[in-house]
């Protein structure tokens, strides 16, 4: 698949008082994918409808590859477009749902038939072709969606939320079987999600957005290990700020912590997990939450021998 990149310049969008999008600048290089990460509100949504052509801006431009699409519907685009509801037509087979996209681009049947049969195999669903979809699993409908998106060989694909309508469980195996599939797809991707845990999971780089705006972006690992503000570690899933003075905060990052080694800190909270406990002691720093697994646990009196690094520690703006 012909990957290309896209670019946003300072899109901008308000709804009445609510700017939703606030100058919105991304990059999703050719071939990787994009997690566009936020809490409920912030304009992810927004921001990919602007990039799909559903709605128009106020300023800034899209850019995909060598064209400029600001203007244009969202057919002349050219996207490939996954949405939390699938809506996938009940009527048609898997094969014909996928080979759908093909068709309306001008394929005549064979090759939309051959493209949907390729699509499917990147999806894992080779098998189940002559299906009705409403003979499938929640998560076989999705890949079904996914693979009717992949099918007209879309320059970029969006996907807005496409995992959150499933089981956990599910949501935990697809999001492995997406990592892999725009590798293998070769694809340029922007993914919208909420969850920070999907984010990282899935997307090469992340674009974290709060309030309209984009506050944060870079490589997901990185931005995960330096968030630049106290909101961005705090939403990013961080669970050790400490108020210090000055409007600032100390983040003790995971591997700040020593656990077997170091003082005796009292533990004064333990709450049972699904893989373990979470504790709260009293380090000389502050009180500082951690997340044992069970072996570990088990191992815990009233006290935690615990060292915590001072130089893995990080300074922080408290924007909360
Ligand atoms: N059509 C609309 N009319 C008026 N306000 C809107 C419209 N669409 C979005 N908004 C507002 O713009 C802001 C951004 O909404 P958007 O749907 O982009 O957020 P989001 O980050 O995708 O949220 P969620 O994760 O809940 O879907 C919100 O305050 C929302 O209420």
């Amino acid at each position: 698949m012909t990957s290309i990149p896209l670019q946003t310049n300072d899109l901008r969008k308000a709804y009445g008082a609510t700017l939703a999008a606030n100058d919105v600048s991304l990059l999703v290089p050719a071939g990787r994918t994009l997690a566009l990460l936020g809490p409920s509100g912030c304009g992810k949504s927004t921001a990919l409808r602007l990039i799909a052509g559903l709605e128009r801006p106020d300023a800034g431009r899209v850019r995909l590859g060598e064209r400029d699409v600001t203007t244009l519907p969202p057919e002349a685009r050219h996207l490939g477009l996954v949405f939390q509801d699938y809506a996938l037509f009940p009527h048609l087979s898997v094969l014909g749902n996928v080979a759908y996209g093909p068709r309306a681009r001008g394929a005549r049947r064979a090759e939309a038939e051959r493209q949907a049969r390729d699509a499917l195999a990147l999806v894992g669903l080779a098998d189940l072709a002559g299906r009705r979809v409403t003979e499938l699993s929640g998560g076989q409908q999705q890949r079904v969606a996914l693979a009717r998106a992949l099918a007209p060989r879309p320059g970029v694909l969006l996907l807005d939320e496409p995992l959150s309508n499933l089981d956990e469980q599910l949501r935990h195996r697809l999001r492995e079987d997406l990592r892999s599939l725009f590798r293998t797809a070769g694809v340029t991707a922007l993914l919208v999600t909420h969850d920070q845990r999907e984010a990282l999971a899935v997307a090469d780089d992340v674009a974290l957005m709060r309030a309209g705006r984009v506050v944060q972006s870079g490589v997901a690992a990185d931005v995960f290990a330096r968030p630049a503000t106290a909101w961005a570690a705090a939403f990013l899933g961080h669970r050790n700020l400490l108020p210090e003075t000055g409007g600032q905060v100390r983040l003790v990052p995971e591997d700040a912590l020593q656990l077997g080694d170091g003082d005796a800190a009292p533990v004064r909270a333990r709450v049972r997990t699904d893989t373990g406990e979470t504790l709260t002691v009293d380090a000389p720093v502050g009180a500082l939450t951690l997340d044992l697994s069970a072996r570990e646990a088990a191992g815990v009196g009233n006290t935690l021998r615990l060292r915590v690094l001072p130089e893995r520690t990080v300074l922080l703006p408290d924007d909360r």
